[in-house]
């Protein structure tokens, strides 16, 4: 069995509930504090977004997952969101939000705290009605394929956002440089790319999977962005406190980075 395909079955047992309860509740998910994790992440990406430089008709956001605390301040600048995942449980999870079905996970915290910090004073529901509404495409996707949509996406995206996607379905660091490779060549000469995600790791949890994931520092990640012809616009890290590490995963830190493709080539 390849190393990619041991991924793969340790994502079958993938389980969504058990992943957002691990990373979008108590501690991580702690709004008192602009320390915590989650309110970090989020202030990254409302600060990039603020500038308005970062806007289009299509943002896809690699490896959603179950989760769309990522795209809140996304939205505001796109007239269409794409969420994309490898695991059909995902993006069942993402319709049922989507929709506003019973048993969908509450995402209000994190929609409050990002209209708090955005600071335009809007009631929370208008912006969850307007990501609902630029959610319309919840699409398949595998970053080792070199079109990780299956077919090229046309026109290409003006931004790309991953979240603690790549090195944890990468086997080692070439793998990770390659699957950053394919989901460049989604996005338009000049477009933008915003990614966040884990530094140190080498496993998490998700219920009754154990996932590996590549450990990454910082120098690897600028190293994959540049051998992937990205020019480096930000680059930002956290360090998990203690009380943060709580089993779940053997995270040290988190990096944001604000890269860019160039307009040729
Ligand atoms: C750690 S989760 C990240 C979820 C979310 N973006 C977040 O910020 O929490 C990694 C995601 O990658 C997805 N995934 C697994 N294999 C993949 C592949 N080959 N290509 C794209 N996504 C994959 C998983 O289904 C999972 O949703
Ligand atoms: O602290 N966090 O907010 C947070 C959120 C998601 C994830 C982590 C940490 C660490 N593990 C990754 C999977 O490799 C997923």
């Amino acid at each position: 069995m390849s190393s990619l395909d041991a991924i793969r079955e340790g994502y079958a047992r993938f389980d969504p509930r058990a992943y957002l309860q691990n990373n979008y509740m108590p501690p991580r998910a702690d709004f008192s504090s602009e320390q915590c994790v989650v309110p970090w992440k989020l202030r990254c990406l409302a600060e990039t977004f603020a500038s308005g430089e970062i806007c289009g008709r299509t943002l896809i956001d690699v490896g959603s997952g179950p989760t769309i605390y990522q795209l809140l301040s996304a939205c505001e600048h796109f007239e269409e969101v794409v969420a994309t995942d490898f695991l059909e449980v995902n993006r069942e999870e993402l319709q049922r939000w989507v929709r506003g079905e019973p048993g969908a996970f509450d995402w209000s915290p994190f929609i409050q705290h990002v209209c708090k910090i955005e600071g335009r004073g809007e009631p929370w529901q208008e912006k969850e009605r307007r990501l609902r509404g630029r959610l319309r495409r919840i699409l398949p996707i595998d970053v080792h394929c070199a079109d990780p949509l299956g077919a090229p996406l046309r026109p290409p995206a003006d931004a790309l956002l991953s979240t603690f996607c790549l090195e944890a379905v990468s086997p080692d660091r070439a793998a990770f440089g390659r699957a950053l490779v394919n989901v460049g060549s989604m996005l338009r000469p000049g477009g933008h790319a915003l990614l966040l995600g884990a530094l140190g790791e080498s496993f998490y949890l998700a219920g009754a999977a154990r996932l590996p994931v590549v450990p990454l520092d910082e120098d690897d990640v600028r190293g994959a962005l540049s051998d992937a012809g990205f020019t480096i616009r930000d680059f930002r890290s956290y360090t998990m406190p203690p009380a943060l590490r709580t089993g779940v995963d053997d995270v040290q830190g988190v990096f944001f980075v604000h890269a860019q493709k160039p307009l040729e080539g």
